[in-house]
């Protein structure tokens, strides 16, 4: 484990593979923007932004969306090494979402866990209604606490990164999403 953590950022490229490129991950942020567009039809809108991993595709999806939004965010962290652990709350949202459509964004459903309890918190702040958005859903078989509204892409059960998605904190700035090789995620 501390050989990962002290890896050069050029081993996680080289001990990886492209699964979606730059384009393929644009053009799923046009179609999910036309998804959400048609989900909400012209009403207000709360973007909430699941920190760090929903930054990128908040910050592509708020200009595609031509919707009268508001911006906040959260942190609300599980993933603390590799294996996914109790929820850590350090942020929660400011703006008050009593009466709102609250759209969550984030980076991936992998095990749902996440995605859930921010669900959860949004319904409790007396939410209108919560939309659920993930650029990736991790194709792992398992049975989910929740469906996302809408998914970018499927990703195969591999640890994978870019696009906000990061490995061992470097990288979420790639515009294309890769997955580490069978022999890195062991
Ligand atoms: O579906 P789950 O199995 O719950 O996992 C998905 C969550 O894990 C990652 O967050 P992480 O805790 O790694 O924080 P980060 O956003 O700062 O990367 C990711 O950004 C999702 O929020
Ligand atoms: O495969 C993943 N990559 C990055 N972050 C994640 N959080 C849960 N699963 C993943």
């Amino acid at each position: 484990m501390q050989a990962a953590q002290t890896a050069s950022p050029d081993h996680w490229i080289n001990q990886s593979d492209v699964v979606f490129t730059a384009a393929e991950v644009s053009a799923a942020i046009d179609r999910m923007a036309a998804q959400l567009r048609a989900l909400v039809i012209d009403q207000p809108i709360i973007l909430l932004c699941v920190m760090r991993g929903g930054l990128y595709l908040a910050g592509h999806l708020m200009s595609r969306l031509a919707l009268p939004a508001k911006l906040d965010y959260l942190q609300a962290n599980r993933y603390h090494g590799t294996a996914g652990q109790e929820i850590v709350w350090s942020k929660q949202p400011e703006l008050n979402l009593a009466d709102q459509i609250v759209v969550v964004v984030d980076d991936i459903l992998d095990e749902g866990i996440t995605l859930a309890a921010v669900v959860q918190h949004c319904q409790e702040a007396g939410a209108r209604r919560v939309l659920t958005a993930v650029l990736t859903e991790k194709d792992n078989g398992l049975q989910k606490p929740l469906q996302a509204d809408v998914i970018g892409l499927t990703v195969p059960n591999r640890y994978v990164f870019g696009c906000g998605m990061d490995v061992y904190g470097w990288w979420r700035n790639l515009p294309e999403i890769r997955a580490l090789t069978d022999s890195e995620c062991s």
